[in-house]
């Protein structure tokens, strides 16, 4: 569903309708989460929370996916939030904000195996399991770079950490935040050199291409980051 306004700027008809509408994955702690339940949590459910607010509106929150976020974007929802790494290709469809947050791809595995998982030349070797979630980044990151190793596709990213626990994969390269994350939650998976990750990427939402839009929503963020608000809402996901 499609919707059409013509010449007119998103953020008049998100303020028209009352409520913004956000695309999140809720999969991807400590960005987005939708627990069983269905109650949201993370940075970004927090941060679109402030935007909302700011703006004026209610927040309603569209689960989406890893494969189709770029094409809900201005279709199902106003803008994309939830760890959303910038990429080439999905600038292609829509516009980002500035990026919030510098990540990058790295290990995790169990403590036991941190030493034998620091470089790709030890990780992409026949016999060694990577678990990769399809369709975003890390999906990418697996099939350029490991030729040997076996990729292990499982499609929920939510229970892809208990996978390597049991002893179904060896580990999964994604970014440095998550890894971190479920590091601290669980003893038993260490983060291999989260602050020295194998590649650099930012994180941003994802916009309509809306110029309107998009200047409104920057200076959101630049707002939050500087006044104060980002620091706060990040520190107890971040650490
Ligand atoms: O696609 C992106 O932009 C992401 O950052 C999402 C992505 C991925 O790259 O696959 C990153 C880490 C999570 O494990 C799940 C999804």
């Amino acid at each position: 569903a499609t919707e059409s306004h013509g010449a007119q700027s998103r953020l008049d008809v998100v303020q028209a309708r009352g409520e913004i509408r956000v695309c999140s994955t809720g999969d991807y702690r400590p960005f987005t989460y939708r627990d069983a339940a269905g109650a949201w949590s993370g940075i970004d459910i927090d941060l679109a929370g402030d935007l909302a607010r700011r703006l004026g509106v209610r927040l309603q929150l569209v689960q989406t996916t890893w494969k189709a976020i770029a094409d809900d974007v201005g279709r199902k929802c106003d803008l994309a939030m939830g760890g959303v790494s910038v990429t080439l290709d999905r600038a292609k469809k829509g516009f980002y904000t500035a990026p919030y947050l510098r990540d990058g791809k790295t290990p995790i595995t169990l403590c036991e195996n941190e030493k034998r998982f620091q470089t790709l030349e030890q990780i992409d070797r026949p016999g060694v399991r990577a678990i990769v979630n399809p369709g975003g980044t890390n999906e990418q990151f697996a099939d350029a770079n490991l030729k040997r190793a076996t990729i292990v596709r499982h499609p929920d990213n939510n229970t892809i950490f208990a996978e390597i626990l049991a002893g179904r994969a060896d580990l999964m390269i994604t970014d440095a935040t998550e890894t971190r994350w479920q590091a601290k939650r669980d003893p038993r998976l260490c983060a291999v050199h989260p602050d020295e990750p194998f590649t650099f990427s930012e994180k941003a939402y994802l916009l309509p291409r809306d110029v309107v839009f998009k200047e409104w929503t920057d200076q959101w963020l630049h707002l939050a980051v500087n006044d104060g608000t980002y620091a706060r809402i990040a520190k107890p996901w971040l650490g």
